[in-house]
């Protein structure tokens, strides 16, 4: 068998030294390549420090961090972001906002002078794909906050990352763009496949989106719980009122009722 993309083996992160914070201990989790997966946890319980982690951009105070195979020693260059808030440079137009990736990966800055055009089209063909077709010219303050979050899911995009990491990418937004937002993102996945990994408080969310939904405890967090969401994808908004799906959600409710209150959870 394979190893899997992600390995995050025992891993300790202590923030500020010896009688600094703990935010997660003896934390492991496999992530497969391909694989769509959610983590939830209760508020605080270290999810964003993970995904630090996993993408570089601290270091684990114990433990190993592998992707791809090698020994994570810095920020990964084959890693898209998107955050709760979008984060897009005001002073730049969203085509350009959408590209920024390609500026700074070593990989695509060269071939960007010499293949612009190609690179401006499949910009552009991110932002058809989350319907905002035609909005390239314009500068952020322009949009609404979805659009805006749809122009960041773009720039995480762009550079056909292997890996994707999303913090809470929809929290900031109303309902009806959250939901539409999943849809779009579902869409992405199983066009293009890769490896992703999503902390979310909302578990409508991760099990409509993921494969695989981790459940951490509370801090110093770790994975206490995992299901498997075997439902038939593309999954529809209808489907999350179905009693499988219900039923799910209800579980991972339990879990997380659980881990906020200190309880073992029972499997
Ligand atoms: N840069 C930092 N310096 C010091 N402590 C930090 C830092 N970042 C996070 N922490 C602490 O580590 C713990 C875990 O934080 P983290 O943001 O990873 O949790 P989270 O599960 O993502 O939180 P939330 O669900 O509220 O978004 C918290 O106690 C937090 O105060």
């Amino acid at each position: 068998m394979s190893r899997p993309y992600v390995e995050i083996d025992n891993v300790a992160m202590r923030y500020g030294g010896v009688s600094g914070t703990l935010a997660l201990q003896n934390c492991s989790m496999n992530v497969e390549q391909g694989e769509f997966i959610a983590v939830v946890g209760p508020s605080g319980c270290g999810k964003s420090t993970l995904m630090r982690l996993a993408s570089g951009l601290w270091p684990a105070t114990e433990g190993n961090v592998i992707v791809a195979g090698t020994e994570v020693d810095g920020p990964l260059p084959i890693v898209g972001m998107a955050f709760q808030n979008p984060t897009l440079l005001p002073w730049r137009r969203i085509l350009s906002n959408v590209m920024l990736p390609l500026e700074v990966v070593p990989e695509h800055r060269k071939r960007l002078r010499k293949e612009r055009p190609q690179y401006e089209a499949k910009a552009r063909e991110l932002l058809r794909l989350v319907g905002l077709e035609g909005f390239d010219a314009k500068f952020p303050y322009q949009l609404s906050g979805g659009m805006q979050q749809r122009s960041s899911l773009c720039r995480a995009l762009v550079h056909d990352p292997a890996l994707l990491m999303l913090d809470e990418p929809f929290s900031a937004l109303d309902v009806f763009t959250r939901e539409e937002l999943w849809a779009v993102m579902q869409q992405v996945w199983m066009a293009r496949k890769p490896t992703v990994i999503l902390v979310t408080h909302d578990l409508r969310e991760a099990v409509y989106l993921a494969d695989r939904v981790l459940v951490m405890s509370a801090r110093p967090g770790r994975i206490i719980a995992e299901r498997r969401v075997d439902l038939p994808r593309p999954r529809t908004l209808d489907d999350t009122y179905s009693p499988e799906f219900q039923a799910l959600t209800h579980d991972l409710r339990r879990y997380i009722a659980a881990a906020r209150s200190g309880e073992e959870v029972v499997l």
